[in-house]
């Protein structure tokens, strides 16, 4: 396989190179965050929504670490984070993923400093913390129209019968 063809790689972004690859993208910068353990339809769905608000999309992506802490599942996640992280790297929608090993991704979203905070409408946007953050600076907050019929456990559960 040519080296071209795994361009997407480049999207995944180590913490210590964020400053410099956030100042490349263009703006307005958008962020969302989440663990995304089996990509569906709702998350693409989502994510292609997400990125129409800005010029670009930043992932913040929970660790495995982060991730055992939210309560899905003694198992969960099922894809550890490197693997998800490339999943998502993939997508046309996603111009750049970095992972955050905390329970929630304030201290990352304070580095990134995005224009547009985006979570879906499984969240009440208002209530969360992210919102009042990102309006601390002057930025948005926005809630993307949840997709009915589409979560990872529900799809985790219908596998295993
Ligand atoms: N069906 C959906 N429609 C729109 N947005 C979604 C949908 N499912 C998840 N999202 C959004 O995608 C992001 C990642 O969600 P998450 O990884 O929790 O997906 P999930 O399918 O709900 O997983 P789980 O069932 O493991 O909680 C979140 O910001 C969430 O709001
Ligand atoms: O994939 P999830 O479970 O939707 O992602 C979580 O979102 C939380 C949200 O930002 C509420 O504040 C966050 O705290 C958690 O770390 C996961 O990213």
């Amino acid at each position: 396989m040519s080296a071209a063809a795994l361009t997407f790689l480049d999207k995944l972004c180590p913490p210590e190179e964020l400053v410099q690859a956030l100042a490349r993208l263009p703006r307005p910068l958008v962020f969302t965050n989440g663990v995304f353990d089996i990509l569906h339809r709702g998350h693409v769905t989502y994510l292609a929504q997400a990125r129409g608000l800005g010029g670009s999309l930043v992932l913040g992506l929970n660790s495995d670490a982060s991730a055992r802490g939210l309560g899905k599942g003694p198992d969960r996640p099922l894809n550890p984070e490197a693997d998800r992280a490339c999943v998502l790297a993939a997508l046309e929608s996603v111009n750049l993923v970095t992972l955050f090993d905390e329970p929630t991704p304030l201290g990352l979203l304070r580095r990134v400093r995005p224009d547009v905070y985006v979570k879906g409408g499984d969240y009440d946007i208002e209530s969360l913390a992210e919102t009042a953050l990102v309006r601390s600076w002057g930025g948005q907050a926005c809630a993307i129209p949840f997709v009915d019929g589409y979560s990872t456990t529900a799809l985790v559960k219908r596998i295993r019968g």
